[in-house]
């Protein structure tokens, strides 16, 4: 039974989940990252809030583990690479705390536009200070989103609400997406300039890291007000606390900050200051969706193998699960066997699905090939992180996709660039769930790849099968099965034979040294 930890505060639903699809799971909130190396590696899954630190020494310590899943959004508290390489799926829940979120800047917007945290603080001490607090309205004013996807776009619409004008600077965002939004596209420069309030939503990147610097701040129109719900790191903190001193900005509200958490900040006291503790996914409506999606998802991919809103894998469906199993089976023989025959540089594998096959969601087919194919080179490979492997060892890789059926209702062709020209196998699906390899370079035969093989190209001559029959006999291997092709009449044939134990060297020297062998090989499937 697959083990989960759940590392971070979560909604007990997401427990819940596990249990009900037989997934065990141990919730153990806040150890410390040496505690959390100690015992990770009992489990499959760890799923995660933003508080656990998912880094490479926890990962190496994590000897078990399948799946990190994030329930949230963000997840700059995983090292993805490092994960990548050790095979572990990430996973986040996308959507379920977007409008939360967007609810949460919004809040925050008319916190700062009425002064409302100071405005209760002064009430409440007794001072009834009714002129001090003027503030303004938001109708007609300028909100200004500096990344606009889920989140963004939700503000978006909140704000059209309220009778704000809304610009956008995000260079992914196409022209039809911002006319969908009801929002203006513009360049940075240009809503520095115009927005009476900012509102930030995008991820931490090494381009949005201080994309409010103190350059950029200046360049704000004088007044503005910014909010930031997204991730600590958009904005100079130290800049900012000069631009609320000097006046030029009106107020600004963080959720989130550089370091968190934020026990303490320049910032703090600072007047039409306003902070929360990185609060922005904290409702109980989120919370219940992102636990719940998340433990879906994480026991999806730990029981039927369905992969969804993965970080470092193509997404599979559980539905789709079942119906790519076989090809993925047959497409990690076909990526094996290549590689198993392949010498030297590969500079290019290319991945054709051609009739049924075509019809599939090609990643997942890709990466078996890959991971079959590059097996034979570590065995540290997986489905996971095999197409980064493959992307390191400079391989290109090609995917062909013909929807018209050939000799076969289904098949699937690995093809591989070598120093000799490019070598092909090919295979289909028996009974739509049977793998058989039904080509090798060029030579149709017909064959199970599984267990133990001998491989021999031979000059086809009368009595060679009789001969290698003695030879195996007499060193007493037994022969499961025998597959036999041919490119034509006395051309070269190969032969492929499953035999119950591994190929010994010795036995491999007595095939070579058979009238008309050209290569003889052992492989293990
Ligand atoms: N405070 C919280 O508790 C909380 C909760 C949820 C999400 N978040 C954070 O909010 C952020 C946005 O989440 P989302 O779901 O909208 O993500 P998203 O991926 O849907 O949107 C991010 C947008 O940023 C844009 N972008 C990327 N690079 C950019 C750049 N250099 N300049 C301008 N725009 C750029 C992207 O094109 C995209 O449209 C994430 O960082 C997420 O972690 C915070
Ligand atoms: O889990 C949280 O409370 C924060 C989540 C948020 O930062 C996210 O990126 O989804």
């Amino acid at each position: 039974m697959p083990k989960v930890l759940i590392s971070d505060k979560m909604d007990p639903k997401a427990a819940q989940i596990f249990r009900e699809r037989g997934v065990e799971v141990d919730e153990i909130t806040g150890k410390t990252p040496e505690e959390l190396k100690a015992i990770i590696g009992q489990y499959d899954g760890l799923a995660i809030r933003s508080s656990t630190k998912v880094t490479k020494e926890i990962l190496d310590a994590a000897t078990n583990l399948k799946v990190v899943g994030r329930a949230g959004i963000g997840v700059d508290n995983v090292d993805i690479p490092a994960a990548s390489a050790k095979g572990v799926v990430v996973m986040n829940t996308p959507f379920g705390n977007s409008i939360t979120t967007a609810e949460h800047a919004i809040a925050l917007m008319f916190a700062l536009a009425r002064q409302l945290p100071e405005a209760d603080a002064s009430t409440q001490a007794g001072k009834w200070e009714k002129n001090r607090f003027m503030g303004v309205e938001l109708t007609a004013k300028t909100l200004g989103l500096i990344g606009a996807g889920n989140i963004g776009g939700i503000v978006a619409d909140r704000a059209h609400g309220l009778k704000m004008k809304v610009v956008a600077y995000d260079p992914f965002l196409t022209p039809e997406r911002a006319v969908e939004m009801g929002v203006e596209k513009v360049t940075l420069d240009e809503l520095l300039a115009r927005a009476d309030f900012i509102t930030l939503h995008t991820p931490l990147t090494d381009q949005t890291r201080n994309i409010l610097s103190a350059e950029n701040l200046a360049k704000t129109k004088p007044g503005v007000r910014i909010i930031n719900c997204a991730r600590g790191g958009l904005i100079d903190e130290e800049a900012l606390k000069a631009g609320l001193d000097s006046g030029h900005i009106a107020g600004a509200a963080l959720d989130v900050f550089v370091t968190e958490p934020a026990k303490e900040s320049p910032l703090f006291g600072t007047p039409n200051f306003i902070s929360t503790p990185h609060l922005g996914a904290s409702t109980t409506e989120a919370q219940v969706n992102v636990a719940i999606q998340v433990a879906e998802q994480m026991a999806d991919y730990l029981v039927t193998g369905g992969v969804t809103n993965a970080l470092n894998m193509p997404s599979l469906s559980a539905e789709e699960a079942p119906k790519l199993k076989p090809y993925m089976a047959l497409a990690e023989k076909l990526g094996s066997l290549v590689g198993q025959l392949s010498h030297g540089v590969i500079p290019r594998i290319s991945i054709h699905a051609e009739g049924a096959a075509a019809e599939l969601n090609p990643k997942p087919i890709v990466s078996a090939v890959l991971s079959g194919f590059l097996r034979t080179q570590t065995d540290t490979v997986n489905m996971v992180n095999a197409p980064f492997l493959a992307r390191e060892r400079g391989i290109e890789v090609r995917e062909i996709r013909t929807e018209r059926e050939g000799d076969y209702h289904t098949l699937v062709r690995v093809s591989v660039k070598t120093e000799a020209g490019e070598r092909s196998v090919a295979g289909t699906l028996f009974g739509d769930s049977a793998p058989r390899l039904v080509e090798l370079f060029g030579i149709k035969v017909e064959a199970d790849l599984a267990g133990h093989m001998l491989y021999v190209v031979n000059e086809d001559a009368p009595g060679f099968i009789g001969r290698i029959g003695t030879l195996l006999g007499e060193a007493g291997v037994n022969i499961g099965t025998f597959h036999l092709g041919r490119r034509q009449a006395g051309g070269e044939a190969v032969l492929l034979l499953s035999v119950d134990d591994e190929v010994s060297a010795e036995l491999l020297a007595g095939v070579k040294a058979l009238p008309g062998v050209k290569t003889a090989m052992g492989l293990a499937f």
